[in-house]
């Protein structure tokens, strides 16, 4: 099978390094644009909490004018249900937030407040907007996915990312494809993201059941150097290499 995989292309960074200075440059929406018009499927915005890089504003913009879907990632808090509910981005995303994180850490624990999550997800289901469960890739989470009834989830692949040998790596990886195996026959589309980069996204883009990576990160990075349309056009290359490769 060669089903095709989709990039989502994380502009948060881009709105870090505006934070930095309170310039009104960078502008994430522009990265947003020239990201799209190299390839990028689809763009994620993290409108975290503390608003420590993409503003409320930002969010409003992006989806104004980005020609393709914008995932928002968000905590699961009814300020920012309310907030999805009137912007209205196609997609929202739950994660999980800890305000002195320097990045996510995990997965939501869908089980653990899953009557709050069922409520966010039904609102915003109402509102028209597809609401997916960051998770990690534990039989537990997966099962409270189903109960809670997304129509699609991502996998956090920081773990995997952050594996300190070959070996940590291969176990991140095995728990990955079985989640993404199950999650499939469970009738739930798999995404997955956190921490990929050029170097480590082949296995992950290998996995048959998964149709999106959403990455940031690395790529707004690695177009420091580049520039960003071929930043995005060489993640593209390579997840599409080694997916047809199979
Ligand atoms: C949920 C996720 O993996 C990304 O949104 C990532 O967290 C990017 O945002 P930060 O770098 O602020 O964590
Ligand atoms: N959901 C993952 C994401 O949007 C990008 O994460 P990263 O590549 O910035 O680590």
């Amino acid at each position: 099978m060669k089903a095709s995989i989709r990039l989502g292309v994380n502009v948060d960074h881009v709105a870090t390094l505006r934070q930095a200075r309170g310039t009104a440059y960078p502008d994430p929406v522009e990265a947003a644009l020239v990201a799209v018009a190299a390839g990028a499927d689809s763009i994620t915005v993290h409108l975290r909490e503390d608003r420590r890089h993409i503003q409320d504003e930002d969010v409003r913009r992006v989806v104004a004018r980005c020609p393709a879907p914008v995932n928002l990632e968000m905590a699961v808090t009814k300020e920012m249900v309310d907030f999805a509910c009137a912007v209205k981005p196609r997609y929202v995303c739950l994660v999980p937030e800890k305000r002195e994180e320097k990045t996510t850490e995990g997965g939501l624990d869908a089980g653990m407040i899953e009557s709050v999550v069922k409520v966010a997800c039904r609102r915003m289901s109402e509102a028209g907007i597809q609401v997916a469960l960051f998770l990690d890739p534990d039989p537990r989470q997966l099962a409270a996915a189903v109960r809670i009834g997304v129509p699609h989830l991502e996998i956090h692949t920081g773990r995997y990312a952050d594996a300190r040998d070959d070996g940590e790596r291969a176990l991140e990886l095995s728990y990955i494809r079985n989640f993404a195996e199950a999650a499939q026959s469970a009738g739930i589309e798999v995404h997955a993201g956190h921490g990929l980069t050029v170097e480590n996204v082949g296995p992950i883009a290998a996995i048959p059941e998964i149709v999106e990576l959403n990455i940031g990160h690395s790529i707004i990075a690695r177009s420091v150097f580049v520039g960003l349309p071929a930043a995005v056009a060489e993640m593209r290359r390579r997840m599409l290499e080694v997916r047809q490769a199979r």
